[in-house]
């Protein structure tokens, strides 16, 4: 058998990461892969408690950064790791890179905080491949207004907070390539699931 992956889809908020995680489920379904669909903040009955404060409640930028990594601790506590000992793949909407773009990139925290929370909490355990898409902000806004959902705490920030969490990422997508695929998320919806495929197939064989 061989090892289940860890699988991680970040990017900044409408950038499309969402509707390309069902394609990667079904990829792996069509191969006859066991996995769980998951997500961060959240995943656990706790982890989604945290979400609905983070997404929702005023807060200190600390607090709102601890509680992410009080989610995330418990999220590989109760799925993450007991999954993939198991031999199920997790494939997960946003992990501690999100923490290192948002409230390290985006909200000015400093870095070494949570690199030094992040050596804490998963000492020993990184994402085997992570997809970033890549998108302006301002594409990325109308694409979120188009929805018609109203915008949480995160989602009501200014193009200029996303610009910061946009190069935050891509500056952690150069300092690690053989993990992050990055993606070009201004493409169609089928090209940017071509690519997908493309990538899961070179790193995980057909
Ligand atoms: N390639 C694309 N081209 C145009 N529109 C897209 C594309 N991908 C997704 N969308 C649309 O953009 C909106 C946001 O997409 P999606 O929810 O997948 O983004 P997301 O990155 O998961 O956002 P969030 O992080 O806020 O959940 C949706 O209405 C979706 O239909
Ligand atoms: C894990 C994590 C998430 N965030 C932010 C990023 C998003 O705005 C929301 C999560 O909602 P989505 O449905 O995934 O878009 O939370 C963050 O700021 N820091 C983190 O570590």
């Amino acid at each position: 058998m061989t090892t289940a992956k860890f699988i991680t889809f970040e990017g900044i908020d409408g950038a499309g990461k969402s509707s390309q995680i069902a394609r990667c489920g079904a990829w792996l379904q069509a191969r006859g892969i066991d996995f769980v669909h998951t997500r961060e903040p959240g995943g656990t009955p706790l982890g989604e408690k945290l979400r609905e404060l983070l997404l929702h409640e005023d807060m200190h930028l600390e607090t709102e950064a601890m509680l992410m990594f009080a989610a995330r601790r418990e999220h590989l506590a109760a799925l993450i790791e007991p999954a993939l000992a198991r031999g199920t793949w997790v494939v997960s909407d946003r992990f501690s890179d999100a923490t290192f773009a948002y409230q390290v990139g985006g909200r000015g925290l400093d870095a070494d905080k949570f690199r030094r929370l992040e050596q804490w909490v998963h000492p020993d355990r990184q994402p085997d491949l992570t997809f970033l898409f890549d998108l302006d902000p301002a594409i990325a806004a109308q694409r979120l207004a188009g929805t018609g959902q109203a915008p949480d705490r995160f989602e009501r920030e200014q193009a200029d907070f996303f610009a910061r969490v946009r190069a935050a990422y891509l500056a952690r997508a150069t300092a690690d390539p053989t993990r992050f695929c990055v993606i070009d998320a201004t493409g169609t919806p089928e090209a940017i699931g071509a690519r997908l495929e493309d990538t899961l197939r070179e790193r995980f064989g057909s």
